[in-house]
């Protein structure tokens, strides 16, 4: 109890305060891992035990696959799932740190990504230096509606159809 007093009066001096959560960069890198979870089925689980789930029988021995993209669109865990709206993180406390099974982009349990630190490090640093340094513009014939969202199916996902755009160099006057 004293413990995490003592760390939120801390956290407060660092922060300041009210301070919503998260910032609005890892808002964005968090609903893009809610909507496209790069790794969208978890590394196979194999159960130790019969249990059952939503009716169904789960035998000893069986392999089991956690599907990271389906549970990242449940309505009954998200508000309009299809929508890309990063606002949805603003006072959400839901993270990716494997303590809420709503969102499991990382994983879960023994099996998580030990990776997490870097991997959001790498995409924030590199959405970072691309939206700093370019604007992004469409190829001239081509139109917004044309974007293709689509995506491959299979354990590790990616975009089907690649994304062209032309970066038009962004110097400060
Ligand atoms: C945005 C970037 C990344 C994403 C979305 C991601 C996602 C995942 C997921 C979903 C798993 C399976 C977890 C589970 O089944 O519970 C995993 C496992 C793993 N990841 Fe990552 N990862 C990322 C970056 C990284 C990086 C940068 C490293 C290493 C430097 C890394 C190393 C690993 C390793 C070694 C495992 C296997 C862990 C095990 O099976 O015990 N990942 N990752």
């Amino acid at each position: 109890m004293i413990e995490s007093v003592t760390s939120r009066i801390i956290s407060n001096i660092r922060y300041g305060r009210p301070r919503p959560n998260p910032i609005p960069k890892v808002r964005i890198i968090k609903e893009i891992l809610r909507l496209y979870p790069p790794e969208a089925l978890l590394v196979p689980r194999e159960s130790i035990n019969h249990c059952k789930i939503n009716g169904y029988d789960i035998r000893p021995k069986t392999r089991v696959l956690v599907n990271a993209w389906t549970i990242g669109r449940n309505p009954e865990s998200w508000n309009d799932p299809e929508k890309f709206s990063p606002e949805r993180f603003k006072y959400s406390s839901v993270d990716y740190k494997g303590q809420h099974y709503e969102y499991v982009p990382f994983g879960a349990a023994r099996r998580i990504c030990p990776g997490i630190g870097l991997g959001v490090a790498m995409v924030e640093l590199a959405l970072a230096n691309l939206l700093y340094c370019f604007n992004w513009e469409l190829p001239s014939e081509m139109k917004e509606e044309a974007i293709s969202m689509d995506e491959t199916a299979g354990i590790i996902v990616d975009k089907k159809y690649d994304l062209r755009l032309v970066p038009v160099k962004y110097v400060l006057e």
